[in-house]
């Protein structure tokens, strides 16, 4: 007796076993290339594009024999590898983000909760004019934590997240881009509640249309066939998250589609504090809290990835002390805590790697398009 999983991949199987010869497949060279980078560690599984299988496993047979014979129908006209690279790359298992593990942001993180995570939690009160967009921008400089909001979005909505970035579809995927976003959309349907992320958006859905690849314009108007939900049925819970660096890139028609776009913006100072004070909880260190303020004063204009760069290089101050000849005898208890000092060093290596001429252009941008205040 098949379970329906493993019957659904034995049918896909045959059926396309024909075509392996002529197919131009998802060869194994490019798999690392696909979606963006993500921790993949031990809570990384291979999830079934078949839902709820652990109440088939415990016995709810004849529903989820129902639910197979739907999802074979809906899914049964992608190749099984492109379903399986989508499960296994573009879905992703990280570990789970918390609103208070994004530092500041309280505007977007608000406007976030009300318009998409409680209509994701309670589709049965937030329905007709309250019903959730099908997309949302998050534009602002590199590193403000655009991709920790999207995975939070997932992780408080109770959504599946998948995470790809653009660049990978419209360079990597060449021929292949386009069914992609076709299989992609198609099993965020059976996993759904469910965010798909999409990083660099702008090189998907730019302007520029001189000279544009066939290939990118045919994932484009795919893509945007799928956001309109000509595709998808109203009901359907799927919501798209596309981050993006350069906003003004992004054409006027796919802007009209993503209608909520919220600017992420550098961190301010106690947004800098919760970041530096959160990452400091996890090392020895011995820094005042009038020292705190000090890397606080020190760091305006550092984006929050920067601040975590900071705090690398002044975690690595203790270890840069060791006598050479040390450094393999002695014990962890032995290493110093980290100090003020370690920071005022690493403040001379670390800079911010956002200028204040781009981050004119993300205002100006704001004031234009955005959906803030
Ligand atoms: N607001 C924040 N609170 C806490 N940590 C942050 C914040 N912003 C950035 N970080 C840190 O910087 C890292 C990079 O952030 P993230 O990938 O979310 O930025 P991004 O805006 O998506 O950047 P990019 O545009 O380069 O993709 C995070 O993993 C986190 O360590």
């Amino acid at each position: 007796f098949k379970t329906a999983r493993e019957q659904f991949i034995a049918d896909q199987q045959k059926k396309h076993s024909s075509q392996q010869g002529q197919s131009t497949g998802v060869s194994v060279t490019i798999k690392k290339s696909l979606g963006a980078n993500r921790s993949r560690g031990a809570s990384s599984k291979f999830v079934s594009p078949l839902p709820r299988q652990e109440e088939e496993e415990s016995g709810k047979t004849s529903n989820s024999n129902q639910e197979f014979q739907i999802l074979n129908k809906q899914l049964k006209n992608f190749e099984p590898k492109i379903i399986e690279l989508i499960m296994s790359e573009i879905m992703d298992h990280g570990p789970p983000v918390a609103w208070d593990d994004i530092a500041g942001l309280e505007f977007a993180k608000t406007t976030i909760k009300e318009i998409v995570v409680w209509p994701m939690l309670r589709p049965d009160i937030f329905t007709g004019l309250r019903g959730p967009p099908k997309g949302i921008l998050l534009f602002g400089p590199p590193g403000t934590g655009k991709t920790l909001i999207g995975k939070c979005i997932a992780c408080q909505s109770g959504a599946t997240f998948f995470s790809i970035s653009a660049s990978s579809l419209t360079s990597k995927w060449v021929g292949e881009g386009e069914k992609m976003v076709r299989a992609l959309f198609a099993i965020a349907r059976c996993h759904q509640p469910a965010v798909i992320f999409i990083d660099e958006i702008d090189s998907l859905l730019s302007q520029r249309t001189d000279g544009e690849h066939d290939s990118s314009r045919r994932i484009k108007t795919e893509f945007l066939v799928q956001l309109d939900g000509a595709a998808t049925a109203a009901e359907d819970r799927v919501l798209v998250v596309g981050a993006t660096n350069r906003p003004q890139e992004i054409d006027e028609a796919a802007r009209r589609r993503l209608a909520k776009r919220l600017y992420i913006p550098l961190p301010e100072a106690a947004a800098r504090l919760q970041i530096v004070t959160n990452l400091m909880a996890q090392e020895k260190n011995q820094l005042r809290e009038q020292e705190l303020y000090s890397v606080v004063t020190a760091t305006q204009g550092f984006s929050g990835a920067d601040m975590t760069q900071l705090c690398r290089e002044a975690a690595l101050g203790p270890i840069r002390s060791i006598q050479l000849g040390d450094i393999t005898t002695i014990t962890a208890e032995q290493v110093r805590p980290i100090l003020y000092s370690d920071f005022q060093e690493a403040l001379n290596t670390v800079r911010s790697s956002v200028s204040s001429k781009d981050l004119e252009l993300y205002e100006e941008w704001n004031k234009t398009f955005g959906s803030g205040r």
